[in-house]
């Protein structure tokens, strides 16, 4: 149960890293450029897991690019998460989801039990009735699930809500994960969504979370880097799972060179210039 499973997966491949999976067919390679745009976000995303495979820890497949292709990119989907559990990487499922309990149960359900990802990421601005079913789901199932929240996010405007209160609602929110969460193994089993662009938030929230896993957005595309993933991490010098997405799938756009081979290239890089600024796992 819990975030065991990411966690262990993490320290068996010796990377913090994971991969998110926001397939934009615009940016596809010209050889994917011909098919219809379901077939070809299926074929570029199992080129992608089978590239980034030995450097992941974990895969981050983001809902809304698959629901923007309606049912056949929630079918894409479906196949992606299976096809990276037979790889051996856990899937986030990034669908950040929040709503009234008996709503969130049926979200649980249908990202954690049908589509069977390893962990949901979950809005928690609603309370804990919106995030108490996802782990309610996770805590029924053996396969080592669990929740990320959304706690002190990357994107620019994130400040306009979440650093616009006193107490900061992301110290508030961090507090609802530390209540919430059951310990399992080295972590909570509810972890936290902390971004690498503003470090100084993060360093607070692990003042805050000493014993949670977080899911940490923003290093790549969004300009952060290693060292500001260091602040976030742990009493051990762990705990951070870093997400890099477009900077990997499309590094093609830079090499000239067959996509899978520049995302691989490119996972290679992110894992080792995370464990060589001291990221541990
Ligand atoms: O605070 C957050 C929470 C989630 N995300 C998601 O992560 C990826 C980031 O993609 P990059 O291409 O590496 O920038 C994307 O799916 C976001 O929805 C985030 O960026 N920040």
């Amino acid at each position: 149960m819990g975030l065991r499973a990411l966690a262990q997966a993490a320290r068996r491949k010796e990377s913090p890293l994971v991969v998110g999976l926001d397939p934009a067919p615009l940016r596809f390679p010209g050889e994917l450029r011909d098919l219809a745009e379901a077939q070809a976000t299926l074929e570029f995303c199992l080129g992608i897991l089978e590239a980034v495979e030995p450097y992941a820890a974990a895969v981050k497949p983001q809902v809304a690019f698959f629901e923007r292709l309606g049912p056949e990119g929630m079918k894409v989907y479906a196949a992606l998460v299976s096809a990276a559990r037979d790889l051996g990487l856990p899937v986030i499922s990034d669908a950040k989801r929040g709503d009234i309990g008996p709503v969130a149960a049926a979200y649980a359900e249908a990202h954690l039990r049908l589509y069977g990802a390893t962990c949901v990421t979950v809005n928690p601005y609603m309370g804990s009735d919106a995030v108490l079913p996802f782990l309610e789901e996770a805590r029924r199932r053996d396969a080592g699930g669990g929740v990320f929240a959304l706690v002190a996010t990357s994107n620019p405007s994130s400040g306009e809500i979440q650093q616009a209160t006193d107490p900061p609602l992301h110290e508030v929110a961090a507090r609802l994960v530390a209540n919430l969460g059951q310990r399992d193994g080295d972590y909570l089993d509810c972890g936290a969504v902390v971004g690498a662009t503003r470090p100084s938030i993060g360093r607070r929230v692990r003042e805050l979370l000493p014993d949670a896993l977080f899911l940490t957005p923003g290093y790549g595309a969004q300009g952060g880097g290693a060292p500001e993933v260091v602040p976030l991490l742990d009493a051990r010098g762990a705990g951070v799972l870093v997400n890099s997405s477009r900077a990997i799938l499309y590094a093609h756009e830079k090499t000239s060179t067959d996509y899978r081979h520049a995302a691989s290239e490119a996972a290679r890089q992110a894992r080792d210039d995370l464990r060589h600024a001291g990221v541990r796992c």
